[in-house]
């Protein structure tokens, strides 16, 4: 742990807070006296998603929504890869070893569209016990994805699994991640493999998404035959999908109106963020700035101190319903403004 904690902080190299072991696994704590107003940390994601319905309007580089508008510039002639401006689409596209990204994203939005009409989600038999059933599963997957290699191209394309929404949403999400970990060399991409991962928690949870996993993987193989083939493997497409279910960030709709109907975009991951716990009375305040996310400490803050985030989205909903929406991040609140409530 300890070497890893070393190699975290070098990596983020932060003046204002270091990672350390806390309470919740590791956390983050003020190096120095931090005053109120002071921004702590900023970064641009690892990885993101923007889900189907908004893939239009809210451009794919920098996240800018033009109020329900479709936006101008696009990917390919038909296809939904949209962009604000020329400069968002061309940044997008010069970036190295971009034409198997533009082209992953293409063929994905083709056959997400041909799979809705015939798409129908796999439901889960409430005879089975969901962690037998996902090592079953898992192992069918490893015995398949031996003949994949042995396939012709037109019977790969043949043998794509259909995709739905969550499919399609969450296939953009892990295929950044493969395509960083191919062509990229930044501080988020070094610091994914400190993140925790939850795909066990999450199917234990809702059984039927072992079957949605198990399409991402099959359509990822396929896809990325020839292309990755040595960072696409289950174990590890497994705890990409992992660990963007305990460490992703909502894409919301930022505006100065009430908080609580902001519109939800997508999601994205920045690991060098994923350190900051959460509290329901935070000393530190998260803003989408376009696609940099910037940590804010909304109040002075001590030497030693921990640093927390609001992981919800929160206005003033009461304890039960904040410990109902946390609990999708798979964990029990301990904060201090819980403890209080739930002591009075
Ligand atoms: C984004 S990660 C934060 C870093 C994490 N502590 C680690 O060790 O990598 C979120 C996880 O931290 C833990 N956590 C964060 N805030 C917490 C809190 N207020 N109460 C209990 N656990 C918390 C939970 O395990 C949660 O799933």
């Amino acid at each position: 742990m300890n070497e890893d904690i070393d190699a975290i902080n070098q990596e983020i190299g932060s003046v204002w807070f270091r990672v350390y072991p806390s309470q919740y696994g590791k956390g983050c704590s003020a190096k120095t006296r931090i005053p109120c107003g002071q921004i702590v940390h900023s970064c641009r994601p690892l990885s993101s998603t923007i889900y189907a319905p908004y893939r239009k309007e809210v451009c794919f580089a920098c996240f800018n929504y033009e109020g329900g508008k479709s936006l101008k510039h696009r990917l390919g002639k038909k296809q939904f890869v949209y962009f604000c401006s020329e400069s968002c689409l061309n940044s997008f596209q010069s970036q190295q070893g971009q034409e198997q990204y533009v082209q992953f994203l293409l063929d994905l939005e083709a056959h997400y569209v041909k799979s809705l009409k015939k798409y129908q989600e796999r439901e889960f038999s409430a005879d089975k016990n969901a962690s037998d059933e996902s090592r079953v599963e898992w192992e069918r997957i490893e015995q398949w994805e031996k003949k994949v290699d042995q396939m012709k191209p037109s019977e790969r394309l043949r043998s794509l699994p259909d995709i739905g929404e969550t499919e399609y949403n969450e296939i953009k999400y892990v295929y950044g991640v493969l395509h960083q970990l191919a062509y990229g060399n930044s501080k988020e991409m070094h610091l994914l493999k400190y993140l925790q991962s939850n795909d066990d928690d999450k199917i234990s949870k809702y059984p039927e998404l072992l079957y949605v996993y198990n399409s991402i993987y099959k359509y990822i193989k396929l896809s990325t035959h020839g292309k990755l083939p040595s960072i696409v493997t289950t174990d590890y497409i497994r705890f990409i999908i992992g660990v963007s279910l305990c460490n992703s960030f909502g894409i919301w709709l930022e505006s100065d109106v009430n908080d609580v109907d902001k519109e939800l975009f997508g999601f994205s991951l920045c690991p060098s963020a994923s350190f900051f716990n959460h509290s329901c009375s935070p000393n530190v305040k998260k803003k989408r700035i376009g696609s940099e996310f910037v940590y804010t400490a909304v109040e002075d803050i001590e030497p030693d101190s921990d640093l927390y985030i609001s992981y919800g989205n929160f206005g003033d909903e009461d304890l039960k319903t904040r410990q109902s929406i946390l609990s999708e991040w798979f964990f029990h609140c301990g904060c201090t403004k819980c403890a209080k409530e739930t002591q009075s």
